[in-house]
């Protein structure tokens, strides 16, 4: 049980929307040294099932599409006895470490008995980066209409998205995917560049030192030239962003807008079972490339591969330096309830976008094209 150990024990690492993470740095003990805890905030907008769904998700299905060799290990834990008042003391201990944008909206659950232990991806190493890819491909012309058609196919979702945020780069995620490694080193550049501009209020690059995340302010103890290239020497030999971009890819058959099409001929359903995630999945990888038609009838096939495929397009990767690994995190299951979010998001993204003259508009290589 946690309570065994004491809030002091853990450091805080990070967080995101949904959870908050914490390294073990108590006394040697076989189930916390080398983890991260891994627990859920609350907030208006928190919509995410409760840990022990996630765990099963992680380590069922999740294993079934990535190798397990790039996945932290992820275990159940009970918070245990006096809960509320250990998640409260440890809350009181983070609270000055926590970005203000994020104190401002969440807290951590401390009625929350469930929590998850994770690999402690960035305690072990000297030098460890973090990188939020994004979407990793341009859709096919097929499922889009005559007016978002040609923005669709040359411009990514990731450029086009920063465009409608005001939040210009020179980062654009087909470069890091492109496999080709003046491409990958450019894209690394572009990470590094909007790290330091935005004072890593951009979430895409994250850097570490001895597992303290470090700000742009910092960056000077580091070498830039040196992190890059030792960044590029493990990203061209590992599998792993060639992964995410194809289960993106071939997860998302239909865009967006193809899929709503269906959607509005039939009904979606509820959210999976377990179990109908293991035959979506068996279905899946029997013929990847080769997804049933868009037509009503297929609707929860393409509706259950177009969630994990945004899985896989909001997920990230711990890069350690030392042990040239590239480890995926963050693969949340997400609700089937966002769909019309991002219908609608979507709409904003192209509305935004087409209204950028043509000769301005970014022209993003999609290297499997
Ligand atoms: O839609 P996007 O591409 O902005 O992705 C959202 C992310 O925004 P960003 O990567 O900053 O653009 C967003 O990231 P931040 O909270 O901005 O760090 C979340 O990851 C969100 O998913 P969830 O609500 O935590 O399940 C993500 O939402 P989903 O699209 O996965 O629903
Ligand atoms: N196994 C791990 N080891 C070390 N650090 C980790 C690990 N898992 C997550 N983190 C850190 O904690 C942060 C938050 O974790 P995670 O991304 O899983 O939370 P989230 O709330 O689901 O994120 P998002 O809102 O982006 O979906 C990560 O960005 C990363 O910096």
């Amino acid at each position: 049980m946690l309570t065994d150990t004491l809030p002091t024990n853990w450091s805080y690492v990070s967080e995101g929307g949904e959870s908050i993470v914490f390294s073990y740095k108590g006394p040697d003990n076989p189930l916390y040294t080398g983890t991260v805890l891994r627990l859920r905030k609350c907030s208006l907008t928190n919509r995410n099932p409760p840990n022990a769904e996630a765990v099963v998700f992680h380590e069922e299905i999740m294993a079934r599409l990535i190798d397990p060799t790039f996945l932290p290990k992820i275990q159940h834990v009970h918070v245990g006895q006096g809960a509320e008042l250990w998640l409260n003391a440890l809350a009181a201990l983070c609270e000055p470490q926590r970005p203000l944008e994020r104190k401002r909206t969440d807290r951590i659950d401390s009625r929350c008995q469930n929590a998850a232990l994770a690999t402690d991806l960035v305690g072990c190493e000297a030098l460890t980066i973090e990188i939020k890819p994004k979407w990793g491909f341009l859709p096919s012309p097929t499922h889009l209409s005559e007016a978002t058609q040609p923005i669709k196919t040359r411009t990514c979702r990731f450029c086009m998205h920063s465009h409608l945020k005001a939040q210009p780069s020179s980062f654009c995620p087909l470069d890091l995917y492109s496999g080709e490694e003046c491409r990958i080193k450019k894209a690394l550049e572009g990470l590094w560049e909007v790290w330091l501009d935005s004072d890593g209020a951009i979430n895409n690059f994250r850097v570490f030192v001895h597992g303290k995340r470090i700000s742009s302010e910092e960056s000077s103890s580091i070498s830039k030239e040196a992190t890059i290239s030792a960044l590029l020497g493990i990203l061209t030999t590992s599998p792993v962003l060639r992964t995410l971009s194809r289960l993106q890819r071939t997860l998302d058959a239909l865009d967006i807008e193809g899929l709503a099409t269906l959607w509005n001929a039939a009904d979606v359903g509820g959210n999976p079972t377990v179990s109908e995630w293991h035959e979506f999945i068996t279905s899946y990888l029997s013929s990847p490339n080769a997804p049933p038609p868009a037509t009503p009838e297929h609707l929860r096939y393409h509706v259950l591969a177009y969630l994990l495929s945004a899985t896989f397009k909001d997920c990230s990767i711990i890069v350690g330096i030392a042990s040239r690994t590239v480890t995926v995190i963050d693969l949340a299951l997400k609700s089937i309830d966002r769909l019309s979010k991002w219908e609608q998001l979507d709409r904003e993204i192209l509305s935004a976008y087409a209204a950028v003259p043509v000769q301005d508009r970014k022209i993003c290589v999609d290297a499997a094209i």
